[in-house]
C-alpha cells in the first residue's frame, strides 16, 4: 500500500459518500429501490402533511426548470380533490423519471431523505461503510482534523446513513454536513462556500471523492483532492489515474508527523 501524505496545510477532511465511504451498490441496490418501491404509498400516507407539501412544491419548482428536457415528466397542478390521485401519480412519475437519470436535484434529494427516515428507524436499512472508514475517521479526528461530509444526498439522508450505520452511530465523528443547498458538487464555487462556512481557506481542505468532475471542481477552488478507488466504482482513464492521487483505502492517508 503506497502511503499518501496529507499536506501539512490540511486541517479539514471533506468526504463524499457514494463510492468513497460507502459502496455504490448500497445506494443503487438498497436505497434507491426503496424509494422506487415506496414513493406512491409514502405520498398517499403523508400527502396532507406540511413537510410533504413542501417537498411537492420544491419538486414542482424543479419541474418548471426541467420542462425542456428530453422525456420530461410534468406534475399536474390541480388542487381539486378529485384530481389528487392524478397529481400524486404525476409526482410519482416525475420522481421515477428523475431517478432513472440519476439526477441530483435538491428537491428529489430532500424527498428521498424524508422517505428513508422510517427505513432506517425500523432497522429495515443500515448505512454501509467500508471496513477502513471508521478506523481512519477516528484516527484523523484524534489528530485534530475536522471531518465533514459533502454529498448530493440531503443532510438528513447523510445523518441517517451514518447515524444508523452497520458500525453503529457514527455522527459524533463529524463536525458538519453539506449537501447541494451549498451548490453542485461539480462547481468550484460550492467548495469556496464550504471553506467559508467552515471558516478556513480552501487549501486547508482535503476532499476525497470517487468522481473526477467533483475532484476537478474542488481542485480548481484550491482544495486538495484524492480519488477513492473502490470496488464497483466507475473505471478511471489512464489520464485520470496519472493526474490524481488515488486511494483504494483510507488507511493509505498518512498524517504529518505519524
Ligand atoms: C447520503 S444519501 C444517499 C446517496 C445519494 O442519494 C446520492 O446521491 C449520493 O451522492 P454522493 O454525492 O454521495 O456521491
Ligand atoms: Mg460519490
Amino acid at each position: 500500500m503506497v502511503p499518501l501524505p496529507v499536506p501539512p496545510s490540511v486541517t479539514a477532511i471533506l468526504l463524499d459518500i457514494e463510492g468513497t465511504t460507502t459502496p455504490i451498490t448500497f445506494v443503487k441496490d438498497i436505497l434507491f429501490p426503496y424509494i422506487q418501491d415506496n414513493v406512491e404509498e409514502y405520498l398517499h400516507k403523508h400527502w396532507h402533511e406540511v413537510e410533504c407539501q413542501e417537498d411537492v412544491r420544491q419538486l414542482r419548482l424543479q419541474a418548471e426548470k426541467d420542462s425542456g428536457l428530453e422525456g420530461f415528466v410534468p406534475i399536474p397542478s390541480s388542487t381539486d380533490d378529485e384530481a389528487e390521485l392524478q397529481v400524486i401519480r404525476g409526482v410519482v412519475d416525475n420522481v421515477l423519471w428523475q431517478m432513472s437519470l440519476n439526477r441530483k436535484t435538491t428537491a428529489l434529494k430532500q424527498l428521498q431523505g424524508h422517505m428513508w427516515r422510517s427505513a432506517y428507524a425500523t432497522g429495515k436499512v443500515k448505512g454501509e461503510v467500508y471496513d477502513d472508514v471508521v478506523p481512519a475517521l477516528k484516527k484523523w479526528k484524534e489528530a485534530n482534523l475536522k471531518l465533514y461530509i459533502f454529498s448530493s444526498g440531503s443532510v438528513e439522508a447523510q445523518k441517517l446513513l451514518f447515524g444508523y450505520s452497520i458500525e453503529g452511530d457514527l455522527l459524533e465523528l463529524f463536525h458538519g454536513h453539506f449537501d447541494t443547498t451549498v451548490g453542485s458538487k461539480v462547481e468550484s464555487e460550492s467548495y469556496k462556500r464550504i471553506a467559508e462556512k467552515i471558516g478556513c481557506s480552501t487549501e486547508n481542505i482535503l476532499f476525497l471523492t470517487d468522481i473526477t468532475r467533483e475532484a476537478e471542481a474542488a481542485r480548481t477552488a484550491g482544495v486538495h483532492v484524492a480519488l477513492a478507488v473502490r470496488p464497483g466504482n466507475a473505471a478511471l482513464t489512464d489520464e485520470e489515474k496519472s493526474e490524481y492521487q488515488l486511494i483504494p483505502s483510507f488507511a493509505q492517508l498518512q498524517l504529518p508527523m505519524t
